[in-house]
């Protein structure tokens, strides 16, 4: 799968947040984009994901695309569980699913912290499910806005590790402030 984006620009009023941005994506590749604060990293994000109209520009290849997402604000339905969350963004929950969705949760937090409400965990723990939740849905591209905010160095690198292994075919975009990043995640850097 090849996604194309072609003179894309984006302002809002008299601030031009992207322009003129052109990038070829492709399957099988992490690409960590990266940019001071402000640059547009999420507007680009919200572009691709049908969020947001760009003023200019195009994208070929994205759509009908199944793409999974963790946003800065988490997104976690806060009253209900971990494995709650991971099975309300697949089809059913049944017995079968609530055990797959466990243990791929497992991979990430403590047994303990899965059959409370999400309200009750840490903002590393909260950060943790969104990624698990990207990770567990169907998906040919995933987009992270700054998934590695609030995890602690050993977290951040198992949590990458998990990246790694589950995202092999996929096409991943991660933003992130550090570059160091890039290439604990083998990744291709794009500066906006
Ligand atoms: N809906 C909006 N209306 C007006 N301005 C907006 C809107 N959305 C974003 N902006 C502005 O566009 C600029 C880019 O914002 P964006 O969130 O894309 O940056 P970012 O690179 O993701 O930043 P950060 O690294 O801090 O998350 C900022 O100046 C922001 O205030």
């Amino acid at each position: 799968m090849e996604v194309n984006i072609r003179n894309l620009s984006k302002a809002f009023g008299n601030l031009k947040v992207l322009t003129g941005v052109n990038l070829t994506l492709r399957s099988g590749n992490i690409y960590c984009l990266m940019g001071p604060s402000g640059s547009g990293k999420t507007t680009f994000f919200r572009i691709l994901l049908g969020l947001e109209n760009a003023d200019s520009g195009h994208t070929e290849g994205i759509t009908g695309i199944k793409t999974a997402a963790v946003f800065q604000e988490n997104c976690l339905c806060e009253a209900f569980t971990p494995i709650d969350n991971l099975t309300m963004v697949t089809a059913g929950a049944s017995k079968e699913t609530r055990k797959l969705a466990k243990q791929a949760l497992l991979k990430f937090l403590p047994e303990e912290s899965l059959s409370r409400p999400v309200s009750t965990l840490s903002g590393g723990m909260k950060r943790r499910v969104a990624i698990a939740r990207a990770l567990w849905v169907p998906s040919e591209m995933i987009i992270m806005d700054e998934p590695f905010t609030g995890l602690d160095e050993d977290t951040k690198r198992m949590v990458i590790r998990r990246i790694l292994e589950c995202t092999k075919d996929k096409l991943v975009i991660i933003s992130t402030h550090q570059e160091e990043d890039a290439g604990l995640l083998n990744g291709i850097l794009i500066k906006l």
